[in-house]
């Protein structure tokens, strides 16, 4: 059978998409294809991931520039389909720029770039980027990011909290979610969110940098293999 294509979207500083590439191409059946900002051809990819990185010099804001892409056209066409639409990180703040998720990331609390490990607690397990994890279970995946701070009016946190939108929190190690373990002061303690419809996934902290045993955690494999059991069944 030949492989399912997962394309990768490369940016004007982007820096994690090499990461993310090879994360992918990592399991079997699937293979990575990158695709350019400039370009307007989704090479019959079957799932889009917007990898993390400084799209445009994170010029405005993070992401702002981005979402004008050629590429981001079809992508956004593509996630209205229902197609899967993965972003990491700088992806996250992509997506959240194009209109397909709801809410903004604004500079840290404390406005410093944190780079570390964080805890996070699966709290939807039903979706079809975390179908692999257990129901509250603590993964160790890093964030790199200077723009997390997760923010969104009231109605439209109520409206993710009542629909089950709110994927990853920041937890401590025994899963509990206070303020000490939110390194970013996001709302809610929100490392990740879904849309209503459950086909476009953005989370600041970076799976692919928790995939292989050398980077210390394997805790983030789940999410690519929840995808691609999705649209390979692998
Ligand atoms: N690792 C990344 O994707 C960086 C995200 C983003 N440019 C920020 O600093 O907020």
């Amino acid at each position: 059978m030949a492989d399912v294509t997962v394309g990768v979207v490369v940016f004007p500083g982007s820096n994690c998409d090499h990461d993310t590439e090879y994360a992918v191409g990592s399991f079997d059946g699937i293979k990575p294809v990158m695709l350019w900002h400039n370009d307007h051809d989704l090479q019959g990819a079957k799932a889009i991931i917007l990898p993390g990185g400084f799209s445009y010099g994170d010029y405005l804001r993070a992401g702002s520039i981005a979402r004008f892409s050629p590429i981001m056209q079809e992508v956004i066409d593509f996630a209205r389909k229902g197609f899967p639409v993965l972003g990491i990180c700088n992806g996250f703040q992509v997506l959240l720029e194009s209109g397909l998720l709801e809410g903004a990331l604004s500079r840290n609390r404390d406005k410093k770039f944190l780079c570390c490990q964080t805890t996070l607690k699966a709290v939807n397990c039903s979706t079809i980027f975390t179908q692999r994890y257990q129901p509250d279970q603590l993964l160790s995946i890093p964030i790199a990011h200077g723009e997390g701070n997760y923010f969104a009016p009231p109605e439209v946190i109520e409206s993710l909290e009542e629909h089950e939108q709110i994927v990853f929190r920041y937890a401590d190690a025994e899963g509990r979610v206070t303020d000490e373990a939110n390194p970013n002061g996001s709302l809610r303690n929100i490392a990740g969110i879904v849309n209503r419809q459950g086909n476009v996934l953005g989370l600041m902290p970076h799976p692919e940098r928790a995939s292989e045993k050398m980077l210390g955690s394997l805790d983030g494999r789940a999410l690519f293999e929840s995808l691609f059991q999705h649209i390979a069944g692998v």
